[in-house]
């Protein structure tokens, strides 16, 4: 039993009629969306089960044609599931016996968060089965054989077209493989206690407050953000970055380019102004002068001794700042030194790769290994994906899953990193900067849908923040 199941059992909410409640919920979502028809109801030995011989039972009252196959003999069940097995007056099949092709609506609830190791012999059967088949599938809880606290797949599972939760999602909802697998997801309240604090939250305007300038503000005050450039070659991502910032609200925004490369930045950029960097002094002075409330660097950066002694003059002066790409990538041979020169007001942005190269020994589910580096960087560490991981020491951590497939495109990283920064230039803290950037992002990408590229995005960045803020 889960610890917020226990607490309502123990607040004196009995476990059958929190299974009722869950039952009856799922079978409001279930008539709401299909209409009556065959059902199989696969019923495992715990409380997903349990979940299901209700559901079974109120879809016979309402006179759909129901099946119940059971992986545990009936006679056999315990607990709660013999319980509602029992007061269901259904007489169930053996899984074994489950063949998909002759339901028009599958239930799944073999195992939800009791699932404690992978699925063998007729559970595994019986799924693999389903996977294969064309008919829809409403999954309880979860789609059985999708961990809850990882989304990692024990086993197997089957696709579903709608799952029905309760209370709130739980990381495996929002998590890959298992954000595949759910299908939609529908949340369901049973009357469990809020106050338990959740394992992570799902990203969304709710967690974080977009900045409103005030009336008498000035450019400065809106925010200034300074990305580091890189090379002739390179620029592209620098820009991409610096419009980001400039596009989710920051009101002034400058790239510091190399010598060599002033005339290709000046060229393609207007409302972004451009200044020379040479080495880590000039880096600190112009931080300074440029009023710069964050930075941004390593899109496009290059994996040079000069980008490593930026990322250190920058993380000296602790102004907030985003460190993303080559500015990871070239402490890859000394981790250690990134890590001790961070501070709280940094965001580190690694894709899978990147991440891989800072932190090697960090391995196992992404919410683990990203509240891992967390710890270890002393800041808020995003690990990008389909689901975008954010962790911060002592917070909650955040799963985004704004995003889109179509998101998967070069430069749409740059975009991401110069929008935290520009976040953060407008005040927010390092948390709340990569949590706000991380769901516009994703907002922006479904924007822009088929096609969409990383120039398009920061033009989507502000519809998606306007269609967000309040003001
Ligand atoms: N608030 C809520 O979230 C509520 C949830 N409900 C439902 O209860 C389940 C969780 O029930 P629980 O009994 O803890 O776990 P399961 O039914 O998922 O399975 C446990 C059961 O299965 C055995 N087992 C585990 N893994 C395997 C395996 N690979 N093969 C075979 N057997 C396995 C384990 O030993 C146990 O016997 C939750 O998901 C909701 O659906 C309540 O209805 C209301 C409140
Ligand atoms: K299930």
């Amino acid at each position: 039993m889960s610890r917020l199941d226990a607490r309502a059992v123990a607040g004196g909410t009995s476990q059958t009629s929190l299974i009722e409640r869950a039952a009856r919920s799922c079978v409001r979502v279930i008539r709401g969306r299909y209409t009556r028809r065959p059902a199989a109801v696969l019923c495992g030995p715990g409380n997903n089960g349990a979940d299901g011989w209700a559901i079974a039972r109120l879809l016979r009252a309402a006179d759909w044609p129901v099946t119940v196959y059971t992986l545990t003999p009936q006679k056999d069940l315990t607990g709660a599931a013999g319980q509602v097995a029992k007061g269901s007056g259904l007489t169930a099949e053996p899984l074994r016996a489950f063949r998909p092709e002759a339901a028009g609506l599958v239930i799944d609830a073999l195992f939800g968060a009791g699932l404690s190791r992978p699925l063998v012999g007729d559970a595994r059967g019986a799924l693999d089965s389903l996977a294969e088949a064309a008919v829809p599938v409403v999954a309880i809880d979860l789609p059985s054989g999708v961990d809850g606290a990882t989304g990692s797949v024990l086993g197997t599972a089957a696709r579903a077209e709608v799952t029905v939760t309760f209370h709130a999602p739980k990381p495996g909802h929002l998590l890959s493989p298992g954000l595949g697998l759910r299908g939609e997801l529908v949340v369901t309240d049973i009357g469990l206690p809020q106050d338990a604090e959740p394992d992570a939250h799902w990203n969304g305007p709710c967690l974080w407050t977009l900045p409103v300038p005030e009336r008498d503000t000035h450019k400065y005050a809106r925010g200034a953000v300074l990305v580091f450039g890189g090379p002739r070659i390179a620029g592209g991502a620098a820009r991409l970055s610096a419009h980001g910032a400039a596009r989710i609200g920051a009101g002034a925004v400058t790239v510091a380019s190399p010598e060599e490369a002033l005339d290709i930045y000046a060229a393609h950029l207007d409302a972004i102004m451009v200044k020379p960097v040479t080495d880590a002094a000039s880096a600190k002075r112009l931080i300074e002068a440029s009023k710069a409330k964050a930075l941004v660097i390593g899109p496009g950066a290059g994996r040079t001794d000069a980008t490593r002694s930026h990322v250190l003059a920058a993380l000296e002066t602790r102004v907030p700042i985003v460190v993303d790409a080559d500015a990871l990538t070239v402490f890859e041979d000394d981790p250690d030194t990134l890590m001790q020169a961070l501070h709280e007001k940094a965001v580190l942005t690694p894709h899978i790769g990147e991440f891989g190269r800072v932190f090697p020994d960090i391995q196992g589910d992404k919410l683990s290994m990203t509240a891992a580096a967390a710890a270890r960087a002393g800041t808020t560490v995003l690990l990008k994906g389909a689901d975008t991981v954010i962790s911060t020491p002592s917070r909650v951590p955040v799963i985004n899953t704004s995003g889109t497939p179509w998101l998967a495109t070069a430069g749409a990283g740059d975009v991401l990193t110069g929008a935290i920064a520009g976040l953060m230039a407008q005040g927010l803290g390092a948390h709340d900067a990569a949590c706000a950037g991380a769901y516009l992002h994703g907002l922006a990408g479904q924007r822009g849908g088929r096609g969409v590229t990383a120039d398009d995005l920061p033009g989507l960045l502000r519809e998606a923040g306007r269609a967000v803020a309040t003001r």
